[in-house]
């Protein structure tokens, strides 16, 4: 599940990986002092059990907070206040989980269609007593709910994740795709879709904190019509 996370240049280049992955957990406490032990509750759970049960890769563990957890939070300052938000494919919970840790205001819903990461994610869920998130075991094409935010990590690419998601988010709502560097080939490969079901796509450069890595997500919205 690990490799195809998003995630840009390697800020670690001839860094010592501990180092990496202390300085990101740091940068992180400073930016969210409230979610601190919260977050360092679920890097716990998925140091352990996470890999454990092949939610992760094994090799993930030395970089939880450096790749997978500051990459999740990247999309913080885009979602608004108070809002509904679908992680589709949320698979151990990234990003829905860490965004539902620091942005106790958002009500997120975890949709993963398979039993045994639904299943990790309820425990995960009920053990970090998150009253603002809940696990739906559905395909996203399956959904028949409306969110304000769709997120999704590590998914498909964007025009496979347009067909699946749309229908969650048209015409009021928003998709926001965590992609790193393949944002700008994605949005063209998805050009044709784009224009016929009237979306409009735009690429943000977005970062949890100043010193941890950024990474870049595509927002796609419903054109609006302009008057004449
Ligand atoms: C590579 S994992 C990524 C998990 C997580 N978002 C992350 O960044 O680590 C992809 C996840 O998408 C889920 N998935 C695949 N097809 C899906 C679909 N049609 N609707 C919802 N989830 C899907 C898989 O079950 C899997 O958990």
């Amino acid at each position: 599940m690990s490799s195809d996370a998003p995630q840009d240049g390697p800020v670690s280049d001839g860094l010592d990986p501990e180092t990496v992955e202390a300085d990101a957990r740091a940068a992180l406490h400073a930016r969210f002092p409230e979610a601190a032990e919260q977050l360092d509750r679920y890097v716990a759970i998925l140091r352990s059990k996470g890999i454990e049960w092949g939610l992760l890769g094994p090799r993930e563990g030395d970089k939880l907070w450096s790749r997978h957890v500051s990459n999740s939070l990247a999309i913080v300052d885009v979602l608004g206040q108070g809002i509904d938000v679908a992680d589709v494919g949320s698979g151990a919970g990234l990003p829905g989980i860490p965004v539902a840790i620091v942005r106790p205001d958002v009500y997120v819903t975890l949709l993963e269609p398979l039993l045994r990461r639904t299943t990790f994610l309820e425990e995960t869920v009920e053990k970090l007593l998150l009253r603002n998130v809940r696990v739906v075991r559905l395909r996203a094409e399956d959904c028949d709910e409306q969110f304000d935010v769709v997120t999704c990590r590590a998914v498909a690419p964007l025009e496979k994740l347009l067909r699946w998601t749309t229908p969650l988010f048209y015409p009021a709502g928003e998709l926001v795709a965590l992609k790193g560097s393949s944002a700008e080939r994605e949005v063209s490969e998805a050009g044709s879709l784009l224009s016929r079901s009237r979306l409009r796509a735009e690429i943000l450069e977005v970062r949890a904190a100043p010193d941890v890595e950024g990474t870049r997500v595509i927002r796609v919205t419903t054109k609006t019509e302009t008057c004449r």
